[in-house]
């Protein structure tokens, strides 16, 4: 690992957006990798995140401490998880201090600094921005100590004037953290001028100050037709434009929302594997599906109705937040029939963490967790929700794997499991010789004709050993897209605007 080699606290650079989905993750990736490159030693960091896409990460009192060890860790938003990764750091929960992760509408579950915490969970949104502020700067503080570089994302636009007051994932960590601020925009959809520019002016006078470059990205057609545009710009604003990103369909990290784009769901070659995802409304960890994605000869869909796993070989129910909701949700679209016609057929289904609780039999929750309800009936099995959450790194091996997941048998995976859930046995159904076959000890069962399996860890498709157990292929590692994304910056930025002083 590098070792700081600049003076004094990290210097901070910030990646603002004119929206949600400008592509700030991205260039935030991009600038980790970059900065790293140069021998610096690099953290990524965005105060608060919402999203039910989470990754394990150690806690700093457990870093480097023992896989499995209560409390050693936590859970933050993936795209921090993969920023670290990119600045060849090691995740920890800092990176991402605040996570909310949506069950339904109106509410969410409050990770702090990697844990759940039920008291901000029931507090009103501008109070509980107030009262996390010290630990968000704490975080902040201690990175920039540890590190010659912070990276640090914002969220949706700074310029949303009716939260300014609570704000504490934006201009306020700038401010904090002296930070130069790059603000970029998706010039894609249209707009992107008067949003840089309506973005900067509300700003207050000192915030402005911060804005050091826009960036201009998702660009396509010919880049001489932008003028004079950039330099009218910096005549009113002062503000340069110091990169014109172009757009990139695959460019082969995990979309944030996890949401990949159907039009590019495929790395090309003949198609041999159909997998349709269930996109159920509180989906979680569907990032998890990218090297998917990546493999040739597979193609990638979701699933919301009935004609979408028409023809699929395999159908997954990836995680989900809520898990009864999600399976009501799922039955109301008529998913629960076209599903049990798939299996019936011989057809493989996969059920990862929330999708494998619904395949079982019942879901039972006395605490209010998350719900109750009848399962798929797919696996003997019977589903518990405890107030506790695991969150943990896990390396098992895949026992006697029999039928269509039979290349999986004696396979080790790494992956990492978040839930409530505990899963077992239906007793009265084990009685009458109805069992699932455990393959992992309370981790992965499958029903006795093969087909059918389900599992708590996630990750399972970014372990090579399983993609080449399942394709007998290797799918571009993320190295390979974080480097490649550090020769975008070199290309693109101008020089200067990226410079440390
Ligand atoms: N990651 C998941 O899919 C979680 C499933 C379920 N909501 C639980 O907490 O047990």
């Amino acid at each position: 690992m590098t070792h700081k080699t600049l003076p004094g606290p990290a210097r901070a650079i910030m990646v603002l957006g004119t929206s949600s989905g400008a592509g700030k993750s991205w260039l935030a990736t991009a600038l980790c990798r970059h900065y790293s490159n140069q021998g610096l030693k690099v953290a990524p960091f965005k105060a608060q995140n919402m999203s039910n896409n989470a990754r394990v990460v150690a806690t700093p009192d457990g870093a480097g401490g023992e896989a499995g060890a209560f409390g050693a860790w936590g859970e933050i938003g993936s795209a921090q998880y993969f920023q670290a990764l990119a600045a060849r750091a090691a995740p920890d929960v800092r990176m991402n201090p605040l996570l909310l992760k949506p069950e339904a509408d109106t509410h969410s579950q409050v990770v702090l600094l990697g844990q759940v915490n039920n008291e901000l969970s029931a507090m009103p949104w501008r109070g509980r921005s107030a009262s996390v502020w010290p630990q968000i700067a704490a975080a902040l503080d201690e990175l920039r100590a540890e590190n010659d570089v912070v990276v640090i994302e914002g969220a949706g636009s700074p310029a949303e004037i009716n939260l300014h007051d609570s704000d504490v994932v934006n201009m306020r960590v700038a401010r904090h953290a002296g930070a130069r601020c790059l603000l970029v925009t998706d010039i894609d959809r249209g707009g992107a001028f008067a949003h840089l520019y309506g973005t900067w002016a509300l700003l207050p006078g000192d915030e402005r100050a911060l804005i050091q470059g826009f960036v201009l990205n998702k660009f396509r057609g010919d880049a001489a037709l932008l003028a004079p545009a950039p330099e009218l710009l910096q005549e009113k604003t002062g503000v340069p434009v110091v990169a014109t990103i172009p757009m990139q369909w695959n460019h082969g990290l995990p979309e944030e929302d996890g949401v990949f784009d159907m039009a590019t769901a495929t790395a090309g070659g003949a198609v041999h594997t159909r997998i349709a995802v269930v996109a159920y409304p509180r989906i979680s960890n569907l990032d998890e599906f990218q090297p998917l994605k990546n493999v040739p000869g597979v193609l990638l869909t979701w699933a919301r109705c009935p004609a979408d796993v028409e023809g699929a070989d395999w159908i997954i129910l990836p995680g989900s937040k809520a898990t009864a909701a999600d399976l009501a949700w799922l039955r109301a679209q008529a998913l629960d029939a076209a599903i049990a016609r798939h299996a019936a057929r011989g057809g493989r289904v996969l059920g990862i963490c929330g999708g494998l609780q619904m395949l079982g039999e019942a879901l039972i929750d006395t605490l209010g967790v998350d719900g109750n309800g009848p399962g798929l009936g797919l696996l003997p099995l019977v589903t518990s929700f405890e107030a506790r959450k695991t969150v943990r790194h896990t390396r098992a091996r895949f026992g006697e794997v029999r039928g269509a997941w039979a290349a999986l048998a004696g396979v080790e995976v790494a992956g990492y499991e978040i839930h409530h859930g505990q899963t077992a046995q239906h007793p009265a159904m084990a009685a009458k010789g109805d069992v699932a076959r455990e393959l992992i000890p309370r981790l992965a069962w499958q029903n006795p004709a093969g087909n059918v399996l389900g599992l708590y860890l996630h990750g399972l498709f970014e372990d090579a050993a399983v993609l080449r157990a399942l394709f007998g292929a290797d799918a571009p590692t993320l190295e390979q897209v974080f480097e490649r994304m550090a020769a975008g910056v070199g290309w693109w930025f101008a020089p200067e605007a990226l410079a440390l002083d």
